[in-house]
């Protein structure tokens, strides 16, 4: 079942009459080259940028219908590099409750931990003393506070090294499967697309230019696809 629907999105210049869907429960990557527009439609499921023209529908409905707030429970967003406020561990997992006036327990920001392999001592650890693997960690902890039913993730493993990656890559994988999300990934790897991907978009100067189960990728007759698996673009 499609969980999210771009119907002929268009965005200043940078998108042009995206239509798209993203099945429930999967992991879809956007892949492509750089500029082509990955990390703009991923803003725009979450409502941080807006369509000209078009709409995207989540269950089926517009996603500006939804009361902003509760979208952004829903489909929760981590960014490149993990941004972190100056404090601890549990600081940066108490933001997202913060913001909308609550306070995170502690018994839940330990839970949160252990959804992402880390003991709950690290809540008092400064998060300027954590490793950028554990950052991330703590990052994507930081993302299921409100239990989303979509993660949008941006580029999350970029700063990391490659035993790094791949942690961090089973992790969102295992995330995916036990708690039935559905995961929106936005990297710029191919390899790593293709390792995790159930389905894939592949983006182009603002184009959708192929779509669907991530196989795809290696058989599409497309040369603007072809030649990018082959490392020319
Ligand atoms: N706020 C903005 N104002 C003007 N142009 C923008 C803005 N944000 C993005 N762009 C441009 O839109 C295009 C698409 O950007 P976007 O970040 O979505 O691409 P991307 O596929 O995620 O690229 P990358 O892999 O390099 O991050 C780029 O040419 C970028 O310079």
């Amino acid at each position: 079942m499609d969980i999210l629907e771009f119907n002929n999105v268009s965005h200043n210049d940078i998108l042009h009459n995206i239509s798209g869907t993203l099945r429930e429960s999967k992991i879809t990557t956007f892949v492509g080259p750089s500029g082509a527009g990955k990390t703009t439609c991923l803003k725009m499921i979450n409502g941080l940028l807006s369509a000209d023209t078009g709409e995207i529908l989540y269950r089926g409905k517009n996603i500006f219908d939804y009361d902003i707030t509760r979208l952004r429970k829903s489909i929760s967003m981590a960014f490149q590099s993990s941004p972190m406020i100056d404090g601890t561990v549990y600081d940066n997992l108490n933001l997202p409750s913060d913001i909308h006036g609550e306070t995170l327990g502690r018994d839940r920001a330990a839970e949160l931990l252990g959804l992402v392999d880390l003991h709950e001592s690290f809540l008092d650890r400064e998060v300027r003393d954590i490793s950028g693997g554990e950052r991330s960690r703590v990052s994507l902890a930081r993302t299921c506070v409100h239990e989303p039913e979509v993660l949008l993730l941006d580029e999350i493993t970029s700063s990391l090294d490659y035993v790094l990656v791949r942690e961090i890559e089973r992790l969102v994988q295992r995330m995916q499967s036990e708690m039935d999300i559905t995961v929106i990934w936005v990297t710029h790897d191919l390899e790593q697309a293709k390792r995790v991907s159930h389905d894939m978009w592949f983006l182009r100067s603002g184009e959708l230019l192929e779509q669907g189960p991530a196989e795809f990728i290696e058989k599409s007759e497309n040369p603007e696809i072809q030649a990018f698996v082959r490392g020319e673009k």
